[in-house]
């Protein structure tokens, strides 16, 4: 199909016309001096969304996590981020998920991930890459016991990733869920998992407004963190 065969009316066509054109967030943006930057990510990393939460970005803590199966095919999603470590120097982010997932499927086959967070209102991402390890199950259940009723019955509805049945099974699920949890509150599903992603590489990108981004990547050498700018 070339670019003339293409139909010009549906919302396919009415979102080509768009695109180029989308609004920005109207914005103040912070500044950001890789110069005066921590000698390691962590703490920048709390900085940024500690910032980003006194200034009400809407869930700053949601990250897409790119994955690779045993293939090399990638897959992308967004997750809650559940807790930043920052041990030895180190840089962990953890994450919260179902084994059996197709992530978690991957994770297994690949144990390596890449986190990215966007914040519009700042003009702000963070990426990060690295290996993916998986924490005990005193931690995974630590990490069940803090989610609300209704997650926990969800997470024992049905089986993440795969195909649902027919019309009806969600409910009748959810009902055999919620009548489980009640009369075993302690439960946590069997394949509930948290990872972590210790990074090998953080990257900062501050947009600005004359177009002279800033871009500051951490990158772990064996006993330390060097840090260079990169070209926007
Ligand atoms: C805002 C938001 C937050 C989410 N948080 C999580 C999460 O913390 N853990 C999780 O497993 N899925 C979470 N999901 C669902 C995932 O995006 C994804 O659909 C699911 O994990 C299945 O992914 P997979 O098939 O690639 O394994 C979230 C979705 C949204 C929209």
């Amino acid at each position: 199909m070339t670019d003339d065969d293409r139909p010009d009316s549906g919302p396919v066509a009415a979102l080509r016309g768009r695109l180029r054109h989308a609004p920005s967030a109207g914005v103040t943006l912070p500044d950001f001096d890789p110069d005066a930057a921590p000698a390691a990510p962590a703490p920048l990393v709390a900085e940024w969304l500690l910032r980003a939460l006194d200034e009400h970005v809407p869930e700053p803590q949601v990250m897409t996590l790119g994955t690779v199966d045993a293939a090399g095919h990638a897959s992308a999603r967004v997750l809650l981020m559940r807790g930043l470590d920052d041990d030895a120097d180190g840089c962990g982010f953890r994450f919260a998920s179902d084994a059996a997932s197709r992530k978690g499927r991957e994770l297994t086959a690949r144990p390596y991930a890449s986190l990215t967070w966007y914040w519009p209102q700042q003009g702000r991402q963070i990426r990060a890459a690295g290996p993916v390890e998986t924490l005990d199950a005193a931690t995974a259940r630590a990490d069940f016991a803090h989610r609300g009723e209704a997650s926990r019955v969800a997470a024992f509805t049905g089986t993440m990733s795969d195909p649902l049945d027919g019309p009806g099974q969600y409910a009748r699920d959810r009902d055999r869920a919620a009548r489980e949890l009640a009369a075993d509150p302690g439960a946590v599903p069997a394949g509930h998992t948290v990872y972590r992603l210790w990074a090998t590489e953080v990257e900062f990108f501050q947009l600005a407004a004359d177009r002279f981004h800033r871009r500051l990547r951490y990158t772990r050498t064996a006993d330390r963190w060097e840090r260079v700018q990169l070209w926007p």
